[in-house]
């Protein structure tokens, strides 16, 4: 666990970015200093670089869009990139880099030049927390201390903070819940609630039934307001969460795990971003690869703290994503069995589900 005046820290520079406002990451005396290009605007930026000498951190990902020459460096497609900064490069057009949404009406010409990323720990460490801030993940970057940053942080404290989080329950109480409107009352339900030393996000459980003997039905819902709150027809979230209640409360014993992790990690605002790709032709893989994600940045450790604290070890697993079963075998959880949750495709989800079989492997 990161000791808390660390935790602290980070927490403060999530909040920062979000706002606009500048942070440092510090790597073995080495220092760079970062100011989130979506959140910049011309005042701030010249606040935080007088002189027009901030280049640009990209990741990988979005730098291969733009036909920038990959840093060899860059194996990864969340690795940083860095963009030589032109006269011509200012903050309207550092957006045009860094947010896709204008890529097929004004393609960006360049030209470009990529420079070697310096101290790669702390602009990897970056593009997480832009992650993390639900940002996009492009930053004007200067090398050194920016008089206009307050927060300085060891990139080693950043990477410790992702690794290290640990939950623990918060909160508990029965819930009865229906399946749909006018659907069964499920009785024997109950809702736990998790705090989380990383963040300040509540994750929450749903368990239907009592142990029986038998390893319970385990569902891993990562949270989709378009799906699970507006009944968004462009994904099967929805349809998913009540198929998964109806299962568990038919097995007699199951569990929900209702992950925060909107859009696969990349949070609400970079789905709809994503969403307005795929509007334009972009498959949800390619979507969240131009805005300079990788396809899927969850976690799922997280699920199996989660369990680890309501004392389950074995489950049987209701997904068709082989990377749950292989994220929650790695953290030590023992899937005795997949199932499958089928669900019947609409004319506006058939293309997504498409994509999830063939390009992320799912089983349909
Ligand atoms: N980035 C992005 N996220 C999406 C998109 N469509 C849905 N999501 C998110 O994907 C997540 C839903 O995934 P899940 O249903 O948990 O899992 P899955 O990977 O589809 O695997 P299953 O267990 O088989 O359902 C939610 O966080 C949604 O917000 C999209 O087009 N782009
Ligand atoms: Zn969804």
């Amino acid at each position: 666990m990161v000791e808390d005046r660390k935790a602290i820290v980070i927490a403060q520079a999530i909040d920062a970015l979000r706002r606009g406002w500048p942070i440092s990451i510090s790597d073995q005396g080495e220092i760079l200093s970062l100011l989130a290009v979506e959140r910049a605007d011309d005042h701030r930026l010249k606040v935080f670089d007088p002189d027009q000498t901030a280049d640009i951190l990209l990741s990988a990902a979005r730098a291969a869009i733009l036909n920038l020459a990959n840093d060899k460096e860059a194996a990864t497609p969340d690795q940083p990139v860095t963009l030589v900064r032109t006269p011509w490069i200012d903050c309207a057009s550092a957006l045009a880099l860094a947010d896709p949404s204008m890529d097929l009406e004004m393609p960006m010409k360049g030209p470009f030049k990529v420079k070697k990323t310096v101290i790669k720990s702390a602009a990897a460490s970056a593009l997480e927390l832009a992650r993390m801030a639900g940002l996009l993940p492009a930053f004007f970057v200067q090398e050194g201390q920016s008089e206009q940053s307050l927060l300085t942080i060891p990139a080693q404290d950043i990477v410790d903070f992702f690794q290290g989080q640990g939950v623990y329950i918060a909160a508990r109480a029965r819930l009865p819940i229906a399946l749909g409107d006018h659907g069964k009352a499920i009785e024997n339900s109950q809702i736990v609630a998790f705090r989380n030393d990383a963040d300040a996000v509540e994750h929450v459980a749903v368990i239907i039934g009592h142990p029986d003997g038998q390893p319970p039905v385990v569902r891993l819902h990562s949270e989709c307001l378009t799906g699970d709150v507006f009944g968004s027809l462009k994904c099967d979230c929805g349809p998913q969460l009540h198929q998964a209640l109806r299962i568990m409360d038919e097995s007699g014993y199951g569990i929900l795990l209702y992950l925060r992790q909107e859009g696969r990690g990349i949070g609400l605002i970079n789905k709809l971003r994503a969403y307005s790709l795929q509007d334009q032709g972009f498959d949800t893989v390619d979507a969240n690869v131009r805005l300079g994600f990788v396809n899927d940045a969850r976690d799922f450790r997280l699920a199996a703290q989660m369990l680890g604290e309501l004392e389950i070890k074995q489950i049987r697993l209701l997904t068709n994503n082989p990377d749950k079963v292989e994220g929650l075998k790695k953290a030590g959880i023992d899937v005795v069995e997949r199932l499958p949750l089928k669900i019947k495709p609409n004319p506006h989800n058939q293309a997504y589900l498409e994509t999830k079989r063939d390009r992320s492997g799912h089983q349909l």
